[in-house]
């Protein structure tokens, strides 16, 4: 099968009440270990590129890898851009082939937010290629964080149904205290569920994204400062408040910190464990595997897809 848009597997989400997994991608070996669990999960899939790794792969090189997993798995994957931040990026990746793309103008005033978003929107859809956008911003550590300072940067929901009536994009990444990176929560880790239930009534059947939502597994974290490391109390969003956005609208979950730290995690043991060993599969293979493995459990256990890929 191609590369599919996330048009099909964000309507099965939103009625089945679970989130499509989207996994930041920027070599092979994160590649094969998302994909392999996809497939004993029998789970669609979005394999997402951000700026970054387009920088440091290729878009080309990565849709070839993806194209192979595709060929090797039969799985419904999406291609899609993470957080384009500008028309021309979003066009490119259109032209090289990708079946979605994020167009990010969050840090744009209002209406220069929609202007560019329903730009993009409108090159994309003639090429079948499905759009996100975002509005509101972030959560960062440091905002740990009153009321006002919510609303002054959390999604708004009388905004967000204008934003998504006016630009057009199939689908809209929230602001409701997730942030990106492994220092999620100073204190108690906590969302604005109140807000996201307000966007998901006000938006029927309109697919939202969550990013920022790694969860910072314990063992993983564990084992990364065990060999080495210096990543002193990370926190991320925990897995039940992941469960619960997703029977709240939230039809896909971005995850990148997780898989880092895992395969860093599994790459530093063998280096540490097995300093003669210079043979980067040898490392690498275990890097791997331990994204394989967590990838595993989100599917299963947290975003609720498995067998997704059957729909
Ligand atoms: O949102 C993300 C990519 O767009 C990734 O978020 P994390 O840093 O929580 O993994
Ligand atoms: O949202 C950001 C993603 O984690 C991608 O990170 P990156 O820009 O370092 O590739
Ligand atoms: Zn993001
Ligand atoms: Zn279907």
């Amino acid at each position: 099968m191609p590369l599919v848009n996330t048009k099909e597997m964000f309507k099965h989400a939103y009625e089945g009440k679970y989130a499509i997994g989207a996994f930041n991608v920027n070599n092979m070996e994160i590649i094969q270990g998302i994909v392999a669990a996809a497939q004993k999960e029998k789970s669609a899939l979005i394999l997402q590129v951000s700026a970054g790794a387009r920088k440091y792969a290729s878009p080309i090189y990565l849709r070839k890898l993806v194209e192979a997993a595709i060929e090797e798995t039969d799985l419904p994957i999406a291609l899609h851009l993470d957080h384009g931040d500008s028309f021309e990026i979003c066009k490119q990746c259109i032209d090289d082939g990708f079946s979605s793309v994020m167009i990010d103008g969050s840090a744009l005033p209002f209406e220069e937010n929609i202007a560019l978003a329903k730009k993009v929107a409108e090159y994309a859809h003639e090429r079948n290629v499905t759009v996100e956008a975002e509005l509101g911003k972030l959560a960062g550590i440091e905002d740990d964080v009153n009321v006002s300072a919510e609303d002054a940067k959390f999604t708004d929901p009388d905004q967000a149904v204008e934003f998504v009536e006016r630009s057009g994009v199939d689908s809209l990444a929230i602001a409701i205290g997730t942030s990106h990176g492994a220092y999620k929560f100073a204190g108690e880790p906590r969302l604005d569920f109140a807000r996201l239930e307000k966007i998901s009534a006000l938006l029927p059947n309109y697919p939202l994204v969550l990013h920022g939502a790694s969860s910072v597994i314990p063992k993983y974290l564990e084992m990364c400062n065990q060999y080495g490391a210096a990543i002193p109390g990370a926190k991320g969003v925990p897995e039940d408040m992941l469960r619960e956005a997703a029977k709240w609208g939230v039809c896909k979950i971005n995850v990148d910190t997780d898989l880092r730290m895992a395969m860093t995690a599994a790459i530093r043991k063998v280096l540490v464990e097995q300093p003669a060993e210079f043979d980067p599969r040898k490392y690498l293979g275990p890097g791997r595997d331990a994204i394989e493995e967590i990838v595993q459990n989100k599917i299963k256990n947290v975003f609720g897809c498995s067998g997704s890929a059957l729909k």
